[in-house]
Formats: structure tokens, C-alpha cells, sequence
């Protein structure tokens, strides 16, 4: 059996806006096994985002804790690399390196460090662009390159929040099939957030749906078949029985 590497318990997070309260979590509970595939699908405004702030050790909880292969999480920890929603690349360096900043704060030697920014930025679909600063780039390509420097340095586990929300249908596929490759091969624990109800069955192996506040509606293993391919997913029965499924538990979580 897998261990367990994050645990979450009983956690609450209140903010406050202008002396009024905001709960954006309440009670939340979570265990993830490791080398898993999690998709946490769920509305806008639901929590997700605060959810994985807490996980990363960005944000405190008002109550409850996160433990990370058993200690408590207290601020950013290495062996966890997060994907923001928003652009944290640095805008005077360029896409090169960006990628390779992870390797540099691990004290990776220059030549190891350049082959593998190339590798990387070749697995995004952005080669001839090393040169690049995030200013020239689309809002679709910065995703891409923040995604290659959180695979850069490693991280055991990938906290990663709707990355491919803002990319064109044909450059989501490519990237989700990318990422599964690349998962396949390197037993990373994985949690990833999306509202697509689609991309939470073709990437998971477990889907946790999420109601306001943060309220698990369902939490249910994702047996189809592996290696997924979209286009025959979309006609598998199974697949269809779970899309019907976490199409009503969003639509009864909502309410
Ligand atoms: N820093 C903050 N200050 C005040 N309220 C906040 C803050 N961050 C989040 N919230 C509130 O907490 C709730 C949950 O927000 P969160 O960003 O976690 O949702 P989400 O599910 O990730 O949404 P989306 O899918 O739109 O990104 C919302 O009501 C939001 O307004």
C-alpha cells in the first residue's frame, strides 16, 4: 500500500476584508497518497485556491494543520513545487533563464543545468524561445514556461492550479498529454486543480469535487484505463458514466 504524504486536517481559513470575515475553507479534511494523481474539480470561489495555498505553505490556516509526510507544514517546503494561478516568472530573466532558476538554487553545474532547460522548454512546445523575456511571450507561453521550471528542480509532489485554464484546446492536450507522460515515469504525487470536468477524468486517478467553502460533494477513485487518449475517452462508456456523475455532484454541491 502507498504511504500517505500530505495530510490535511480540520482545516478552516478565514479572511478579513474591510473588518468583515470571508470563509473561504471550513473543516476541510484530505489525505494524499503518494506517487497519486488527485484532481480537485470545483466552481469558481469554491476554495481551491485557498486550499492549495495551505498545502504549499503560502498561506496559514486560521485552524487545522497540513502535514507533509508527517511534519507540519509551516511555510514553502522544496520537495513541493506549486503552480500558481498567477505569474511569478522573474521579467528580467529570460525564458533559459527562468527554467533554470530551480537548478541554480539546487547548485546544479552550469552544463547540466542549460541541457536540462532545454529539454524541458522542447517538452513545452516553446523551443526557439529560450531567449525570450516574459514581457514577449503570450499569456499561454508564460504558463508553459512556469510550468517547465517547476518540473526544473524536481519537486516530489506538483501542486498545480487550473495551468492549462488559458491555453487554446490543442495546446491543452498536447501539455496534459506531456504532463502524463511525464508523471508515468517519475512517481510524483500530483494534486490539480481544474473546473473542466473532462480534463479532472482524463488526467486523474482519484477526483475530489468540491462544493463551497470547500465541502467534499464526492470523492471517488478514476478507474478508466491508462495511457488515456482524449479522443477515445470521449466515447468510452465508463467515461461517460463519470462525467454524468461529476456533472451532478457539482450541480448538487452547488447549491
Ligand atoms: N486574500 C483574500 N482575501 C479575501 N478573500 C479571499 C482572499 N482569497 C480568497 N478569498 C475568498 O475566498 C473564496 C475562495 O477563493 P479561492 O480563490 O480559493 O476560490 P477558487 O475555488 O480557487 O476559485 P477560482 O476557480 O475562481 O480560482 C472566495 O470567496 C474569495 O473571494
Amino acid at each position: 500500500m502507498r504511504g500517505t504524504v500530505i495530510r490535511v486536517g480540520g482545516l478552516t481559513k478565514q479572511f478579513v476584508k474591510d473588518g468583515v470575515g470571508i470563509l473561504a475553507l471550513r473543516d476541510f479534511d484530505l489525505e494524499i497518497a503518494q506517487g497519486s494523481f488527485v484532481t480537485v474539480l470545483g466552481r469558481s470561489g469554491c476554495g481551491k485556491s485557498t486550499m492549495l495555498n495551505l498545502l504549499a505553505g503560502l498561506t496559514t490556516p486560521t485552524s487545522g494543520q497540513v502535514l507533509y509526510r508527517g511534519e507540519p507544514v509551516s511555510g514553502p517546503r522544496t520537495e513541493m513545487g506549486y503552480l500558481t494561478q498567477s505569474d511569478t516568472l522573474m521579467p528580467w530573466r529570460d525564458v533559459r533563464r527562468n527554467v533554470e532558476l530551480p537548478l541554480e538554487i539546487g547548485g546544479v553545474p552550469a552544463g547540466r543545468r542549460r541541457e536540462r532547460a532545454a529539454e524541458l522548454i522542447r517538452r513545452v512546445g516553446l523551443e526557439g524561445f529560450e531567449r525570450h523575456y516574459p514581457r514577449e511571450l503570450s499569456g499561454g507561453m508564460r504558463r508553459r514556461v512556469s510550468l517547465a521550471r517547476m518540473l526544473a528542480g524536481g519537486p516530489e509532489t506538483l501542486l498545480m492550479d487550473e495551468p492549462f485554464g488559458a491555453l487554446d484546446a490543442q495546446l491543452r492536450g498536447d501539455l496534459q498529454a506531456e504532463l502524463l507522460r511525464l508523471w508515468a515515469d517519475s512517481g510524483q504525487t500530483v494534486v490539480f486543480v481544474t473546473h473542466d470536468i473532462e480534463e479532472a477524468l482524463l488526467l486523474g486517478d482519484r477526483v475530489v469535487v468540491l462544493g463551497p467553502i470547500g465541502r467534499i460533494v464526492l470523492d471517488r477513485p478514476i478507474d478508466l484505463p491508462r495511457p488515456r487518449d482524449a479522443d477515445e475517452l470521449r466515447v468510452d462508456p465508463g467515461f461517460f458514466a463519470l462525467h454524468r456523475e461529476l456533472t451532478t455532484a457539482l450541480r448538487e454541491g452547488a447549491q
